[in-house]
């Protein structure tokens, strides 16, 4: 499929990609997953554009005043527990302190501008952080939930591919997407929701419980999490790719009141 830009009637959706904060050497990078990036292109029919995690974050009015859309996207690195009143992290956990204060104010702030947003796995962790909820930081140790790591010696094709069911909970922007019932998602996280952040509404749970998705409900505009991975090859899954057009449909429709 490729990823040109398809013109398409109405304003081109710019959607802001938000980004990992890692050192190349002496330098910090800003970076974005290109998987997401042609997810925007290819299951959103939209334009992206990587915001950077600067040490200063940049101001979230003037930028949400420019933005149709946002995505929060996975990354390996784990928000820092201390935003959440969580534990110390176990030695050696990858963290990313810049894309911490970049996302978690800016998920509020772009629900509160009626921006709409899509968060994948860091990014639905995010979310629920940023509504006041906590995360289990290994869920493998709590014995109360099924494996939800990908092995990293795998394939990426084997780690991305589907590995469990969620339940679509009724009532939802899922639900209304595709239905009430199961769908095959695939799983790549160590961490997961512990107690649901405040106003957040349950979308999808794993077989085991765990709450794998994710909406504001009292959001303006579009405003969904999940834990599974919808970019990963986003036109040959129709349930990946229903999640990316519902959420092009309303950066789209946010574009065309500009
Ligand atoms: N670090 C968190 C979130 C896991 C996550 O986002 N994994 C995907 C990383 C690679 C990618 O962007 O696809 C956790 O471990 O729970």
């Amino acid at each position: 499929m490729s990823t040109a830009f398809r013109p398409q009637s109405g304003p081109v959706p710019l959607v802001g990609v938000v980004a990992d904060s890692k050192m190349v050497d002496p330098h910090r990078f800003h970076m974005a997953g290109e998987k997401y990036l042609t997810g925007v292109v290819n299951g959103a029919d939209a334009l992206p554009v990587i915001i950077p995690s600067l040490p200063d974050p940049l101001a979230a009015a003037p930028l949400l005043d420019r933005l149709d859309g946002l995505l929060f996207t996975g990354g390996y690195s784990n928000v820092e527990p201390h935003h959440y009143e969580g534990e110390p992290s176990k030695p050696g956990t990858l963290h990313d302190t810049l894309r911490d204060h970049t996302t978690l104010p800016l998920l509020r702030a772009a629900v509160d501008a009626g921006v709409p947003l899509l968060g994948i796995c860091r990014g639905f962790q995010e979310m629920n952080v940023a509504w006041g909820g906590t995360l289990h930081q290994e869920l493998h140790e709590t014995g109360l939930f099924m494996e939800h790591r990908e092995n990293k010696d795998d394939p990426l094709e084997q780690q991305y591919s589907p590995a469990h069911d969620v339940t679509i909970e009724p009532g939802g922007l899922l639900a209304e997407l595709v239905g009430e019932g199961k769908q095959q998602v695939n799983s790549l996280h160590t961490q997961g929701i512990d107690r649901l952040g405040i106003g957040l509404q349950v979308e999808a749970r794993a077989p085991d419980g765990l709450i794998e998705a994710i909406s504001v409900p009292d959001s303006k505009a579009f405003a969904l999490a999940v834990q599974w991975h919808p970019e990963w090859k986003v036109n040959e899954s129709p349930f990946y790719l229903s999640i990316f057009q519902a959420f092009g449909k309303a950066c789209a429709a946010r574009a065309a009141r500009r």
